[in-house]
């Protein structure tokens, strides 16, 4: 059987992995939501719910979905894999050498889906049954955590990225979101059905490897097959961009990969969080950045050696990439309030399910309009609380297998 591949932002979507949002929601607290990375407190039942919709909105169009909570439990049937698991999961930096081992042994004696529940919803102290003498334990409340929990798991766009048939286990910039790279990877490898083979061999046709700078997975848009866009700024470094397009390079994946220098803000963490593609020639850009976005053209020249060439302004230097005339913007209106408002909500991070089909929050009605009105079809799923982490329908799904685009 060959190996399910993804080549584009905009071909049939057929298989996508997702994660409802389960007790990890539960941890946060104003005190540590920004330091994991969400804006609000959500409301965890509303959040499933809405999930769940989405989830149904995909699959009724065709889209298999894959929850990654299901896929872990499964993976996790490999004592390899839980042992992985497990010893990610303990930081002994954190908890000291005598403490992390304890915890570690308690982990252990957890059945499959309660190690799965842990892994991803953490553990607090006071949910360990650990005693003995450790000053950690001492001097810590019982609701600060041995294991910390992974709240943007979710957001399975940035852990993990399918180019062709390889997936690459992102390197994540946010220390807060570390650990979703390799408990994503690691329930890719060891699901029997995904079976994802071995780091090891960098050209088998299926594998996952890491490029150690960081490189999130929101950052890069496969404009068209072999051409990569690359976002650079407060979660991609220049560093994680030039090993990702080496990595890509070499292994034939790609032949031009464009460096997209984007704020080093919260509202713009990822480059798609102010474009994404919505057709095979035409993207959703937040009127904010239109005209100043910018890249530079990265391509190989030898084995060793990179063409790079910029920086120019995005849209020419990408139709030229792309074999195409022009990159077409959808005007979502020029310099308004209401731009920068449904930008800030993910207005701009569409999930294409074909080309001219998108996902989209409703309530960024004013994007949606415009979309509509360029020819594109719009399926608006609710956001209120999934956006509570800045996040859309791109975001919160990481497609593993779409058809070709003609
Ligand atoms: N591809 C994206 N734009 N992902 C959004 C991730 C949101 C998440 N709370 C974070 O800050 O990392």
């Amino acid at each position: 059987m060959d190996a399910p591949r993804v080549d584009s932002e905009v071909g049939a979507l057929r298989t996508v992995v997702l994660h409802r949002p389960g007790p990890e929601l539960e941890r946060l607290t104003p005190r540590n939501a920004d330091r994991l990375l969400f804006d609000g407190i959500p409301w965890v039942e509303r959040a499933q719910v809405e999930h769940d919709a989405f989830a149904d909105l995909l699959r009724a169009h065709g889209v298999r979905v894959l929850l990654l909570g299901d896929v872990l439990v499964e993976a996790l049937a490999s004592p390899a894999a839980r042992e992985a698991g497990i010893a990610d999961a303990v930081d002994e930096r954190a908890l000291g050498r005598e403490l992390g081992e304890a915890v570690r042994a308690e982990l252990r004696g957890f059945d499959d889906a309660e190690l799965a529940a842990a892994l991803i919803g953490g553990r607090a102290f006071a949910e360990l049954g650990v005693t003995g003498s450790s000053l950690v334990r001492a001097m810590s409340a019982p609701h600060d955590f041995a294991v910390d929990p992974l709240p943007n798991l979710m957001f399975t766009r940035d852990s993990s990225i399918r180019v062709g048939p390889r997936v690459v286990a992102s390197s994540m910039g946010m220390p807060a979101r570390r650990r979703e790279a390799s408990l994503v990877a690691l329930a890719q490898r060891h699901h029997p059905e995904l079976g994802v083979v071995a780091p090891t061999a960098p050209r088998d046709p299926l594998s996952v490897y890491s490029s150690d700078p960081a490189v999130e997975g929101g950052d890069v848009l496969l404009l068209a097959p072999g051409v990569l866009a690359v976002g650079v700024g407060e979660r991609t470094s220049p560093a994680g961009a030039e090993s990702f397009a080496r990595a890509m390079f070499a292994d034939g994946l790609a032949h031009t990969v464009l460096a997209v220098p984007i704020a080093q803000r919260r509202a713009t963490m990822h480059l798609d969080t102010v474009a994404t593609m919505v057709d095979t020639d035409t993207m959703v850009i937040y009127p904010g950045v239109l005209d100043g976005l910018e890249a530079w053209t990265v391509r190989p020249d030898g084995p060793d050696h990179l063409d790079i060439r910029g920086p120019e302004p995005f849209r020419p230097a990408a139709a030229r990439a792309m074999g195409i005339d022009e990159l077409r913007a959808v005007d979502t209106g020029v310099e308004s309030v209401a731009a920068e408002r449904e930008q800030w909500d993910d207005g701009n991070n569409t999930l294409a399910l074909a080309p001219g089909r998108v996902v989209a929050y409703e309530r960024n009605t004013t994007t949606n309009a415009r979309l509509g009105a360029a020819g594109i079809e719009v399926l608006t799923i609710a956001g209120f609380e999934l956006g509570s982490g800045r996040g859309g329908p791109r975001c919160l799904s990481c497609p593993w297998e779409r058809a070709p685009v003609e």
